[in-house]
């Protein structure tokens, strides 16, 4: 389904971002990439429908290559890849309806998008996805009046509406109180089997990394460090993503040290007050 290759991406700043990544994605699998701050996992996402430019390697996506595509090429590819974003990216003043709908406009001739013409088979979808995503009733709200939680249903909904062949979300939660975000996970990762696509997802938060994804992929200073099932993410593991090259018992020799060192320091600060 995804293939990437040897994906590099060096920003214009000389800034390194992603160095060699190779990666697949098959069938209905729910891909989570974590990783600290800095890692690439953001650059990795939007290298995939090109928001952001690859500087080398290959993205195939149905066996299609995606890097090489003309500006046109990439409009008709995109509407292969929902995207899901941290910050929604709906239009405020639009509405529900309209924002769900505007998922539809990369299937539609320059006129009939502007003009906003559109199908009445998409206008039932679209009414069908909103029921989806628990937002029935809401359809003329103004994404301006929505809470968080109900925005990034409605990006969901977009992103379904368009029947893309593969759910790309970038930090769906990072803007969301815990139990919505688990609401959120829980919907877009249900609905995802529904239609049986794969999702890669950049999540911040681990425990809900290895909660909702089939498999995990650990990126740390652009490259690959894990890539396993979630029960393979153990604390070894995690270290390894978010400290780098110490192991757990580095760690533990470290902490012991550390340990030491300070009651080293509190015999000296006693030997000192009772020395006299
Ligand atoms: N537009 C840009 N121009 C220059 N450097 C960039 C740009 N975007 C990202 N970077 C750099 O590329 C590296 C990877 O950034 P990226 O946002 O992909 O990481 P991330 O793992 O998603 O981080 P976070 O979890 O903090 O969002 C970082 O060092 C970042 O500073």
């Amino acid at each position: 389904m995804l293939g990437v290759s040897d994906l590099v991406k060096i920003y214009p700043t000389g800034e390194e971002a992603l160095k060699g990544v190779t990666m697949d994605i098959e069938g209905d699998e729910i891909v989570s990439i974590i990783g600290p701050s800095g890692a690439g996992k953001s650059t990795l996402i939007r290298c995939v429908n090109r928001l952001t430019e690859p500087t080398e390697g290959s993205i195939v996506l149905d066996g299609q290559e995606i890097t090489d595509l003309s500006k046109n090429e990439l409009r008709n590819a995109r509407r292969d890849m929902g995207m899901i974003f941290q910050e929604f990216n709906l239009v405020e003043r639009l509405t529900v309806m309209e924002n769900v709908l505007s998922g539809r406009l990369g299937y539609m001739s320059s006129w009939r998008a502007f003009r906003r013409n559109f199908d009445e088979e998409d206008i039932r979808h679209a009414y069908e996805v909103l029921d989806r995503v628990g937002m029935a009733g809401h359809e003329d709200d103004r994404a301006d009046e929505l809470s968080g939680g109900q925005r990034q249903r409605v990006g969901i909904a977009r992103a379904i509406i368009q029947r893309p062949k593969i759910l790309l979300v970038d930090e769906p939660t990072s803007s969301l109180d815990p139990e919505t975000s688990r609401k959120v996970m829980d919907l877009l990762t249900e609905i995802a089997k529904d239609e049986g696509i794969p999702v890669l997802i950049n999540i911040h938060e681990v425990h809900l990394a290895t909660e909702f994804a089939d498999r995990i992929i650990g990126l740390r200073e652009g490259e690959i460090v894990f890539e396993g099932p979630a029960t393979e993410l153990d604390e070894d593991a995690r270290d390894h993503i978010y400290r780098g090259g110490e192991s757990r018992e580095a760690l533990e020799k470290q902490r012991a040290a550390e340990r030491e060192q300070r009651s080293d320091a509190e015999v000296t600060e006693v030997e000192k007050e009772t020395s006299f």
